[in-house]
């Protein structure tokens, strides 16, 4: 075998010899193979080839750590703070990060931005932009510049390598097909990738939402190019259980044509600006779904729009079971 372990266990896994596989990578493991380690532990993060186990992930994800991980390390972090496997654990995860920050150039830019922002020892805002109303019905308020241009800048370069076109599965059919309301590229920043800077952001997310941050979905990131748009939609799932109530948009960038959020029912089309966040409720005061709120992202016309959305439930969700 002239491949890695770790490359030999993912080519049988695509050939379907799975067990074979978690075999290679145990053994390898065993011998103190950092990169077989490792993929153990996204496996048991992922419940992909064995089922999800978060502790027994941050058992291995500490192994890797240990033996100089530098990925291994970041994802403990993000989940040390989001208490995925644990208990959520702010003031442990910041120092492990100013830890990594000593020798790792991107644990020292988290740490960076992290320094700027007014947070408490929790992680928590101590401070937030003055909002002002935008509308009643739906009820839409703005904060001016929630977000700062860095921090929009990390959340889209966080983004960036993962963005996929939006599809859904023909249900004729049960193949994927291009999703008939969204047409623009996106992602959701899921627990493993939460790291520090967009954990406070998503505090900071829940804070003007007037939420908690476990009611918030993975936060999601799109990227509209030319002609890219959200056709008008609601946000609400229908008949689900647990609800969207809320929805926060945030503007990442802004020097594109077009991109404008739209509330026919308000009259109300609302012109991005970097930083800006808006948040809409969902749901009438009676608990029905708000008919008003239905809304749209318009075509932009030229450069690229960056939109970071945070959908939010009536109750906390667990953010490994929802993508
Ligand atoms: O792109 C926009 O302005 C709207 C985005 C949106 O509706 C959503 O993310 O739910
Ligand atoms: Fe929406």
């Amino acid at each position: 075998m002239t491949h890695s372990p770790a490359a030999n266990a993912l080519h049988l896994v695509s050939i379907g010899r799975a067990s074979e596989a978690l075999a290679i990578l145990r053994s390898a493991g065993d011998r103190g193979d950092v990169d077989a380690i490792m993929q153990l532990a996204v496996w048991h993060l992922a419940g992909d080839v064995v089922a999800r186990d978060l502790v027994q992930a941050r058992a291995l994800l500490a192994r890797a750590v240990s033996i100089g991980h530098v990925d291994a390390a970041l994802m403990e972090i993000a989940l040390t703070a989001n208490g995925s496997g644990g208990t959520p654990d702010w003031p442990g995860a910041v120092s492990l990060l100013r830890t990594a920050a000593r020798a790792d150039p991107v644990a020292l830019g988290q740490l960076t931005l992290l320094d700027a922002m007014a947070i408490d020892a929790a992680g928590a805002p101590t401070a937030l932009p003055v909002p002002e109303t935008l509308s009643e019905t739906p009820d839409v308020i703005r904060f001016p510049r929630l977000l700062t241009a860095a921090e929009c800048a990390h959340l889209a370069g966080v983004a960036a390598a993962m963005l996929e076109p939006a599809r859904v599965i023909d249900p004729r059919t049960g193949r994927w097909i291009a999703h008939p309301i969204r047409t623009s590229d996106g992602t959701a920043i899921g627990p493993a990738r939460e790291d520090l800077v967009v954990r406070a952001i998503n505090r900071r997310i829940a804070a003007a939402s007037g939420t908690d941050i476990g009611q918030g979905e993975p936060l999601t990131v799109l990227r509209y190019r030319p002609g890219q748009q959200y056709r008008l939609h609601l946000d609400t799932i229908q008949d689900a259980a647990n609800q969207r109530v809320a929805t926060v948009l945030v503007y990442l960038n802004e020097g594109y044509g077009g991109g404008e959020t739209h509330f026919p029912a308000g009259n109300l089309t609302i012109t991005p600006r970097g930083g800006d966040a808006i948040v809409f409720r969902t749901l009438t005061t009676d608990g029905a779904i708000d008919q008003s709120s239905r809304h749209a992202g318009l075509p932009v016309t030229h450069g690229a729009k960056w939109l970071a959305t945070r959908w939010i439930r009536a109750d906390p969700i667990d953010p490994w079971t929802i993508s």
